[in-house]
């Protein structure tokens, strides 16, 4: 008999890492989701500084900061990447793209010869150029097809309810 080192042992937990960025909460539904069934560990990307509360600010803010390829500094950092093969990679899509966070917490971490699995949700008008982002900013990792879905717009529930409160 002999003792079974951590790396020996098959299909270990804690091997599939669930990493998400969500601000209204729509992505991080399916993030807890998939660390239900895969027996993942979970990881919410955070930046440094909180955007704005108000949501155009935040679209003022995400746009400039995409647009000058800013890379906003992330609250946290996984701690030993290296531990986990699989990553499931979430995000909302902000101004059809990836949100400026996203390429900050790819900058961070290597995710050389992990599989990553993206998923996404957009408020209907589809990826963008989320899918080439992701590419780019991960050399070397086995980037799989993404799972995306619709999800509520903070932008038309803000409307719904400020039509509401006016009427009242
Ligand atoms: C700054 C910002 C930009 C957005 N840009 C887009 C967009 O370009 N296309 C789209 O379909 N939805 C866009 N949305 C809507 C979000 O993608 C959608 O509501 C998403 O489900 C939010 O996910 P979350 O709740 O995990 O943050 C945007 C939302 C925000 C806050």
């Amino acid at each position: 008999a002999s003792e079974t080192s951590a790396d020996q042992r098959p299909a270990e937990a804690g091997r599939i890492l669930v990493a998400y960025y969500s601000r209204t909460g729509n992505t991080a539904v399916i993030a807890r989701q998939i660390r239900r069934a895969m027996d993942a560990t979970l990881f919410e990307i955070k930046t440094e500084t909180p955007y704005p509360e108000d949501y155009e600010a935040t679209v003022e803010q995400a746009r400039r900061e995409t647009q000058s390829q800013y890379l906003p500094p992330l609250g946290h950092f996984v701690a030993d990447i290296g531990r986990y093969d699989t990553i499931y990679l979430g995000m909302p899509i902000w101004g059809m793209t990836a949100p400026p966070v996203i390429r900050s917490f790819l900058r961070a971490h290597d995710l050389s010869g992990k599989v990553v699995i993206p998923f996404m949700t957009h408020g209907g008008y589809g990826l963008g150029n989320s899918i080439d982002v992701l590419r780019a900013h991960m050399p070397g990792a086995d980037l799989r097809p993404a799972f995306s879905m619709e999800a509520d717009q903070e932008r038309r529930t803000l409307e719904q309810v400020s039509s509401w409160l006016a009427e009242n």
